[in-house]
């Protein structure tokens, strides 16, 4: 039984774009802690999403924190843009960013959390050295570009690899898991020690969007 709190993160990706409106207003009335909007570059991954103008216009309506993830390259050039387009948490990925450490502090300084993704491939080892200077870890639990994909079962074992990292290094880094989050994994995702659920299809393509927000919050 879960006792501690989840925090659920709607993805925009898979809302309804003609109803954009009713669909922000949906989230504004759920018991969703964040909205997260992925940006895709086409470069960075195999797809391309939306951008700063649409951040800018879903800011004016919604309620609730925007975790932005940037699924891009050289992220560093866009991030004073994203916090003026109304981001709270701007996430990079490892992959994209030699330079890391630079980036975080660049969110940090421009008064955002700092969130690092890393992909199913990369190891969760590789983040010993950043893990006490961000405020999220996004584990993708799928491969970046598209939703609606099948959970990668290995994302558990990583995700109680970067409980123990955290728990290591007195890290206040939440574990945000993004990719494939059902009903049906929640529970072990939180048992694995998972902070965040992120879920795209299975909120916006239900009958009740509010109440399986609502139960993915039960973990
Ligand atoms: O970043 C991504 C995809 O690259 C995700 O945020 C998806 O939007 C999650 O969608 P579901 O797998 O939950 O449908």
């Amino acid at each position: 039984m879960q006792t501690k709190k989840i925090y659920v993160a709607p993805s925009l990706l898979s809302a309804n774009f003609l109803q954009l409106d009713r669909e922000i207003d949906m989230i504004n009335n759920s018991e969703a802690d964040w909205l997260h909007f992925d940006v895709m570059d086409g470069n960075f991954v195999p797809n391309i999403s939306f951008g700063l103008p649409i951040l800018a216009q879903v800011k004016q309506q919604i309620k609730k924190p925007l975790d932005v993830h940037l699924m891009i390259t050289a992220p560093e050039r866009y991030a004073e843009a994203f916090r003026e387009a109304g981001a709270d948490h701007l996430t990079v990925h490892y992959e994209a960013c030699p330079h890391l450490h630079r980036n975080i502090q660049q969110i940090r300084q421009l008064g955002m959390k700092a969130g690092v993704a890393i992909n199913p491939h990369t190891s969760v080892s590789l983040l010993a050295d950043i893990i006490r200077d961000v405020d999220i870890v996004l584990v993708m639990s799928v491969n970046p570009g598209f939703g609606g994909q099948e959970f990668i079962e290995h994302s558990l074992t990583k995700v109680r690899q970067l409980r123990q990292l955290i728990n290591d290094t007195s890290s206040g880094a939440l574990i945000e898991i993004d990719g494939g989050v059902t009903l049906e994994n929640a529970s072990r995702l939180a048992d694995a020690g998972c902070d965040v659920l992120v879920a795209g299809n299975t909120v916006f393509n239900s009958d009740n969007p509010a109440a399986v927000i609502r139960q993915l919050k039960l973990g």
